[in-house]
């Protein structure tokens, strides 16, 4: 069996960044990675232990037939499978081209966060289907090539513009060019992106996201609306800007060398640059009023007891960076009432 874990992306500010073609269409901006997302288990249904997954849906017939099976969450699941059955149509001429059909396989995925809250599952599904197919089949499709159809899917279905480029990142990610992975530019900017010599490789990772999924937001419905978009976007690339100023002594991803020569930023500091991250989050979340009243109470509410709270983009979710110290107490205060995750430093993981 194949086992491929994408990482759940928050995004807390962005802008929108039409092309007709959709290869370049996509987002600019910055978000979090998660290590908590989507894992695809994929492999034929003879070698599929479906023993765990109870469900009415499944009787008998499903599982004897030939056709494709997709299970998500222990169950068949028609409208969240919608993403996964666009993904695989994207393919379809990869797959003919080789002469793969997909009866008798079992795609089973177990999403580990709220869907539809603005963690980017609909990315992290579709990335999850192209690299398990491309893995199953030896179809020899690099991991941008598999980006790229799962960004495909997103675009046509409106579900998300930037979280496939995102997801094949680490940490927290800043968007610099938009459009599907191979055409758009992302770069990981906490932890910091490595030297040659490793140089920032023992630099402190420890750092938690904070959430409070409140319910969902339609994301198709706010990107596609013309007056959210106008508005999302002259907000979103003010942010931006005020984001990458480095008068403010806070040194985002830029680089010089030392006297071995050795690129390093002495000046750039993991916090300063979660906390500037998490203000210009804010700012937009308020600026654009996508942010509601009880969403702000919770953002007030932590104020002083995490690096910093905002809107996760677009889900009405709270999200908040903290340090180890900082989570440590707000688990004890608020027993049970957020969840916790780490940052996400490593990645997309497949498994064979
Ligand atoms: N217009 C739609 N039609 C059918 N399914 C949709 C539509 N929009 C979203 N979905 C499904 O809902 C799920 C969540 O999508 P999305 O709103 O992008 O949530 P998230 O914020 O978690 O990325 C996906 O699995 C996707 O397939
Ligand atoms: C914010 C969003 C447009 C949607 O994100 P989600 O609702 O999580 O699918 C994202 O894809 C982005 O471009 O930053």
């Amino acid at each position: 069996m194949i086992s491929v874990f994408v990482p759940s992306h928050i995004t807390g500010f962005f802008s929108i960044h039409d092309n007709p073609d959709p290869l370049l269409k996509g987002s600019l901006g910055a978000g979090v990675l998660l290590d908590k997302g989507v894992i695809t288990e994929i492999d034929f249904k003879e070698n599929f232990d479906l023993g765990g997954v109870n469900d009415n849906d499944l009787n008998l017939d499903s599982l004897n037939s030939d056709e494709l099976l997709i299970i998500i969450n222990g169950k068949r699941d028609e409208y969240n499978e919608v993403i996964i059955l666009k993904t695989i149509h994207l393919m379809k001429k990869a797959l003919d081209k080789e002469d793969i059909s997909l009866s008798g396989v079992v795609i089973n995925q177990i999403i580990q966060v709220p869907i539809g809250c603005g963690f980017g599952t609909s990315a992290a599904s579709a990335l999850g289907v192209a690299i398990s197919i491309n893995e199953l089949f030896d179809l020899g499709l690099s991991l941008e090539e598999c980006g790229q159809f799962a960004h495909l899917a997103e675009v046509e279905l409106g579900t998300g513009l930037g979280d496939v480029i995102a997801e094949l990142s680490k940490g927290i990610v800043l968007r610099t060019t938009p459009g599907a992975p191979g055409y758009g530019e992302a770069k990981s900017i906490v932890p910091h992106e490595k030297t040659g010599f490793g140089v920032f490789e023992s630099l402190n990772a420890d750092f938690y996201i904070i959430t409070k999924s409140l319910g969902e937001i339609s994301t198709a419905s706010i990107i596609s609306d013309p007056k959210h978009k106008k508005l999302i976007t002259q907000v979103g690339e003010k942010t931006a800007e005020e984001f990458n100023k480095k008068d403010d002594g806070i040194v985002i991803g830029s680089k010089f060398k030392n006297k071995f020569n050795v690129a390093v930023d002495s000046e750039f500091n993991e916090e300063e640059t979660i906390k500037k991250f998490m203000k210009s989050s804010l700012f937009f979340a308020r600026k654009t009023g996508l942010i509601s009243d009880e969403l702000l109470e919770l953002v007030h509410n932590l104020h002083g007891k995490v690096i910093g709270s905002s809107m996760a983009m677009l889900g009405n979710t709270l999200f908040a960076i903290a340090t180890e110290e900082q989570k440590l107490k707000l688990e004890a205060e608020y027993y049970g009432e957020f969840d916790f995750y780490k940052l996400e430093t490593e990645g997309i993981r497949i498994i064979k």
